[in-house]
């Protein structure tokens, strides 16, 4: 059978991006999406927010709900400080296998740790299996309909500390709107919303803020 699209992502980035050097990986999937094929990547003006974003928070443990290809995962991870480390959780074994050697090509697995498996599974056992006592950065862009119940879980497992920072992709495209409504009219919540478009179209979409607040 022939090959599927993270496979034809990822051989994009194997021919055009130089081995080690992760925003050349983060340009070629651009490219790649916008000259050849769409791909369900965070993409490059959604990417500034947030790297806008990771970079203020300067995480030393960071979250990232759905890998897919790791366009985000790479994203993230070249902008941790020195010692800090990204956890993403993929459950799809294919999109996993794409993202494990997209990660490799940008060099930067030593601070990527990617588990596969539901994130409803993965999330009870991150503090026991990485050693870690709260999470100081977590982006959502999985099946928006977990966004809820995997930030409830997140709370109750006790990963989230007052200054924890949620960042959801897609809250208008697909759109998430239980999502919306749970971290804007909670108290424990403090909330911004940043507009801008679906990933290489110009519909709208839009990155939530959340900052829990204990
Ligand atoms: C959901 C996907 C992203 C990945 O998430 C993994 N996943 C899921 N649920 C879990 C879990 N519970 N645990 C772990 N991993 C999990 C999956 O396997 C995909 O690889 N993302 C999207 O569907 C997505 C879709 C669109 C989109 C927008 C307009 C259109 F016309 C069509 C599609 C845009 C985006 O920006 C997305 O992000
Ligand atoms: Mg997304």
């Amino acid at each position: 059978t022939g090959s599927s699209r993270p496979q034809r992502l990822l051989k994009a980035v194997q021919r055009n991006a130089a081995k080690g050097d992760p925003q050349s990986v983060i340009s070629a999937i651009d490219y790649f999406c916008r000259h050849s094929e769409w791909a369900m990547n965070v993409g490059d003006e959604k990417g500034s927010i947030l790297d806008s974003v990771v970079s203020e928070v300067s995480p030393t443990t960071a979250l990232e709900l759905g890998t897919y290809c790791g366009y985000s995962t790479v994203r993230i991870a070249r902008l941790l400080p020195p010692g800090a480390s990204l956890i993403t959780l993929e459950f799809n074994p294919d999109y996993a296998a794409v993202a494990r050697q997209v990660i490799a090509h940008s060099g930067l697995q030593d601070k990527i740790h990617l588990v596969e498996g539901p994130s409803g599974d993965s999330i009870p056992k991150l503090k026991e299996r990485f050693g870690i006592t709260s999470l100081d950065f977590v982006f959502l862009d999985h099946w928006k309909d977990r966004y809820v119940p995997d930030t409830k879980l997140l709370e109750e497992c006790g990963l989230l500390r007052k200054g924890s920072v949620l960042l959801a992709d897609n809250v208008i495209c697909p759109g998430a709107p239980e999502y919306l409504d749970y971290v804007r009219n909670n108290p424990r919540y403090e909330s911004r919303y940043f507009q801008s478009h679906l990933e290489y179209t110009n519909v709208e979409d839009g990155l939530e803020k959340s900052v829990f607040l204990g």
